[in-house]
């Protein structure tokens, strides 16, 4: 089974949502006309790393996000994987992920578990709660938020779940963009299963942001990659690749679970 997936790798504007919904509007429709089946947006695309001002920022319950994304997947009959957003829950804030499918239905929402405390998010945001699997039509996944991906024990348990796709939503600051790159080959080769990751580009006060979104699959080999800049990624990927690695080396198969 074949996809076509579109990274949307965009610059944020900082603590201006109103402006990040409207390039969020356009560069989606952008990728639906590349032909895009599934889109994936970067981390914090609504408020950016503004995390001292989301009293008045952050989205109750992410009631506006969550109808703002399910309208524009109906309307353009898109797979929205809506990267995260500032969240004002009941216990606190939190960085949320959120995706809908073509027909507008929510079918995943995830705080991100590891609060990433260089960039302060531990001093403003609430840990997650939940699990990170969920079943795309019908192809088992996971997604995952930036720093969540230097636990490799956290995306593991989703492979052993069945995760055959593992989203990845970043900002990911340039400086550390090496790190970027291999975490994600190893999550793709160890997990053999194919890892969809979309990064912010641009820069905020504090951070520059490293771009190179990218789509490994589950041999590690790069089926697409973005350079630093804005840019839309269309990656195609082949799902039947994730069993053909799974039988050539059957890792899932020789686990010594006892050991571990
Ligand atoms: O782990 C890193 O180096 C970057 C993580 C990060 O920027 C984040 O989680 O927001």
């Amino acid at each position: 089974m074949k996809k076509k997936i579109a990274l949307i790798q965009m610059d944020v504007t900082y603590g201006d949502p109103k402006v990040n919904f409207a390039r969020v509007s356009k560069r989606v429709m952008d990728a639906v006309q590349t032909g895009a089946d599934i889109v994936v947006l970067p981390e914090l695309w609504d408020t950016g790393y503004d995390l001292e001002r989301l009293d008045v920022l952050a989205d109750k319950d992410a009631k506006a996000t969550i109808e703002f994304l399910s309208d524009l997947a109906k309307e353009l009959n898109v797979v929205i994987v809506g990267g995260s957003v500032a969240e004002q829950a009941d216990d606190g804030k939190r960085n949320t992920m959120l995706v809908v499918d073509q027909n507008g239905q929510l079918i995943h929402k995830y705080s991100k578990l590891h609060l990433f405390q260089l960039m302060d998010e531990h001093l403003h945001l609430v840990e997650g709660q939940d699990e990170a699997d969920f079943e795309l039509n019908g192809v088992p996944s996971a997604g995952f938020i930036c720093y969540d991906i230097r636990f490799p024990e956290w995306l593991r348990k989703s492979a052993v779940n069945g995760a055959k796709v593992m989203y990845v939503v970043a900002e990911w600051p340039k400086p550390r963009i090496d790190h970027w790159r291999t975490l994600l080959q190893a999550r793709a080769i160890e997990n053999q299963c194919f890892v969809v990751a979309c990064n912010r580009a641009g820069s905020d006060p504090n951070n520059e942001f490293g771009g190179m979104s990218l789509v490994v699959d589950p041999w590690g080999e790069i089926v697409k990659e973005g350079g630093s800049e804005e840019k839309i990624i269309l990656a195609e990927i082949d799902l039947d690749k994730v069993d053909e690695v799974r039988r050539r080396i059957p890792v899932f198969r020789d686990r010594r679970e006892e050991w571990y």
